[in-house]
């Protein structure tokens, strides 16, 4: 077997982002306003700084607005709860995002549910969880978005191909999970508790690891010519002399580039297209917030 072609999800993102760009520029001068992303940040989890650091660069630099909360670790709900509420109101604001996990002390589900519909650029409120478990428009996680898309340019239509999800959370496996079967997948989910998860693997055509457990997938779980997407950002304790360990995904790459097909490499994957999808999602909430018909993208 040949060595795996790797996806380059960071130069497909380059692309995505590049078009939302463009159609936020058009956006502007139509409707006299930059297309506006609010990104919430409570307490100082230093890789929450670094991917809101990133998304705010991104926003920038795709034409649109960038608007940044930074609240400290110990906010009470009700503070979170009532800056919600303010961006829920702000015209400028077409999309919000808050960033998880929150501390241990705040509701998820309450404060994501606060979020207007309308600006869960994130897809997570479950309006639009259940718009997409019932085939209704609404916005769709960006995470497992970016994967469909980069399955959708590898292997172009997936009716009937074997899909294994390994990961069932509400952001990440589930969604995927339901993407895949909108498309004419046949659709296996694998959490913690599912039997022989090798051998449920080595059935897939598609595999999406959504774990988070360093490298947990090996050559000898995947069929030849699979196609592997590697959700998982898991950052390794640092080699002695070295402040930060390495970043690795859910799938051992190296030995399975001998097995599969093709996959994404951790990072340079999924990550970037994550924060591309979340700025497309961005653009769209805000066509559809200015009563203007929604370019596809
Ligand atoms: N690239 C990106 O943009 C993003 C990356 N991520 C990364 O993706 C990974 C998953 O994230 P998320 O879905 O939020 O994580 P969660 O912790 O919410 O979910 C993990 C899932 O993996 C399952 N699981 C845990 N251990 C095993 C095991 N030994 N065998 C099989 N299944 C197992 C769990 O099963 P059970 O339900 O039974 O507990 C659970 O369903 C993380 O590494 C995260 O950092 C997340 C979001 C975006
Ligand atoms: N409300 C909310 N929405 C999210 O979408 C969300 C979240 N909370 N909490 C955390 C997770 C994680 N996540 C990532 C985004 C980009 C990269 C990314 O760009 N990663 C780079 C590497 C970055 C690095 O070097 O650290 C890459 O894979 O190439 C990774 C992970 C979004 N998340």
């Amino acid at each position: 077997m040949s060595e795996a072609t790797r996806i380059d999800g960071k130069a497909f993102a380059a692309k995505l982002r590049e078009r939302v760009g463009a159609l936020a520029e058009a956006f502007a001068e139509t409707a006299g306003r930059k297309p506006g992303l609010a990104v919430v940040l409570v307490g100082e989890d230093a890789a929450s700084q670094v991917y809101v650091g990133a998304k705010g660069k991104a926003t920038v630099a795709a034409n649109m607005e960038s608007f940044e909360h930074r609240l400290p670790a110990d906010t009470d709900e009700g503070t979170l709860l009532a800056l919600v509420a303010q961006l829920n109101a702000d015209e400028a604001v077409d999309g919000i995002l808050v960033q998880l996990p929150l501390p241990g002390h705040l509701n998820e589900q309450a404060v994501i549910g606060a979020i207007d519909p309308g600006k869960d650029v994130d897809g997570f409120h479950v309006i639009n969880a259940g718009r997409l478990s019932v085939g209704q428009t609404g916005f769709v996680p960006c995470t497992p978005l970016g994967c469909m898309m980069l399955l959708a340019d590898r292997l172009g239509d997936l009716s009937g191909l074997e899909a294994v999800v390994i990961g069932r959370s509400n952001i990440v496996g589930k969604p995927m999970a339901q993407l895949l079967l909108d498309a004419n997948a046949t659709v296996t989910i694998a959490h913690s508790r599912t039997k022989d998860l090798p051998g449920v693997v080595r059935r897939a055509d598609i595999v999406v690891a959504a774990v988070g457990r360093p490298e947990m997938v090996k050559a000898d779980w995947l069929k030849p010519g699979a196609t592997v997407i590697d959700v998982g950002i898991n950052r390794l304790p640092p080699e002695p002399g070295s402040d930060k360990g390495r970043l690795v995904g859910d799938v051992a790459f190296a030995e399975a580039s001998e097995t599969a097909a093709a996959i994404t490499p951790v990072p340079g994957g999924v990550g970037p297209m994550t924060i591309a999808v979340l700025l497309r999602n961005t653009l769209v909430a805000a066509y559809e917030h200015a009563g203007l018909d929604t370019p596809e993208i």
